[in-house]
């Protein structure tokens, strides 16, 4: 796909990525003529959307349900899925089979979190003819082991590490790499080190794009407002407004006026 390629292109070509997640139809199809570079049915969904206070409850039935949606809405768009909780942890077979199911269901990539026993499955995904994005640094799927949400590499032992997994992913074959949580100085460092580009979230302005949650940038969830999030417009007021309005008009009888019936 042309857009895929212009994403590993985008690196020093002064163009930053921008990505935001998008988990339906309608959001899909808003996305046209705003110039962002493509959209990820993250498994962020089940916080923004399904109400949980993790992304574990994600399974590849709800990743594909959303990912159509989203495919439907945004037939032009570049989408990317997030492969859910353990499905790259299972052995190469089942991730193949979760991966199978995104593609099949609209995605063009699939987005992996960690390295480790992951980069194996990944060669193996990106061998197949799966554009696979990695995903390092903060990774919400290990929430139960890192005892919450917190900013990672703090230390130069732990960007070293960080940059052994990067380079790992790159060399596996994936095609981008999203850094969640970590100091803007691992970010620059580990973006100057690969040829595949990063994507910044909560990462600082050194990487090669930035990828910000929908439901964040919109204001949709005020209460929810990490460091790293901007609300760039509010749809929570303007939602508000609206059903405010719509209330009134009920309540006083305005709503629906002759032109409104049959
Ligand atoms: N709506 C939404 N936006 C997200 O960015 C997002 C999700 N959901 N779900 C999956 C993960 C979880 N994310 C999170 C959630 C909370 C913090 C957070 O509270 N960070 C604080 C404290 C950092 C620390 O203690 O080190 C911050 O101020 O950034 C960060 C990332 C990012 N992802
Ligand atoms: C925050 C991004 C990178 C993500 O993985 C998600 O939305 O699920
Ligand atoms: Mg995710």
């Amino acid at each position: 796909m042309e857009a895929l390629r212009n994403f590993a292109a985008a690196k020093n070509s002064g163009h930053k990525i921008s990505m935001v997640t998008a988990y339906d139809a309608p959001s899909a199809r808003l996305i046209s003529g705003t110039g962002i570079d493509a959209l990820l049915v993250g498994d962020s969904v089940m916080m923004a959307v399904h109400g949980h206070s993790d992304t574990l409850a994600a399974t590849p039935a709800i990743m594909a349900l959303h990912t159509a949606a989203v495919a439907r809405g945004g037939p032009g768009c570049l989408i990317v899925a997030d492969m859910p909780f353990l499905s790259a942890r299972k052995g190469t077979a089942y991730a193949l089979d979760t991966a199978a199911e995104l593609l099949r269901s609209g995605a063009h990539a699939v987005k992996i979190e960690g390295a480790g026993s992951t980069v194996a499955v990944i060669r193996e995904l990106v061998e197949a003819g799966i554009p696979v994005m990695g995903h390092l640094g903060l990774q919400p799927q290990s929430v139960r082991a890192t005892d919450g949400y917190h900013v990672q590499a703090k230390n130069p032992s732990e960007v070293l590490e960080l940059l052994d997994d990067a380079q790992a992913l790159e060399k596996a074959g994936a095609f981008a790499l999203v850094l969640e949580c970590i100091p803007s100085e691992a970010a620059k460092k580990i973006t100057a080190k690969l040829t595949i580009p990063t994507i910044g979230i909560g990462a600082g302005p050194h990487c090669d794009g930035q990828i910000l949650v929908w439901h964040d940038l919109h204001a949709l969830n005020p209460s929810f407002k990490p460091r790293f999030v901007r609300h760039f417009g509010d749809a929570s007021a303007e939602s508000r407004r609206a059903l405010s309005a719509y209330a009134e008009a009920v309540h006083s009888g305005q709503f629906p006026n002759a032109e409104e019936s049959f």
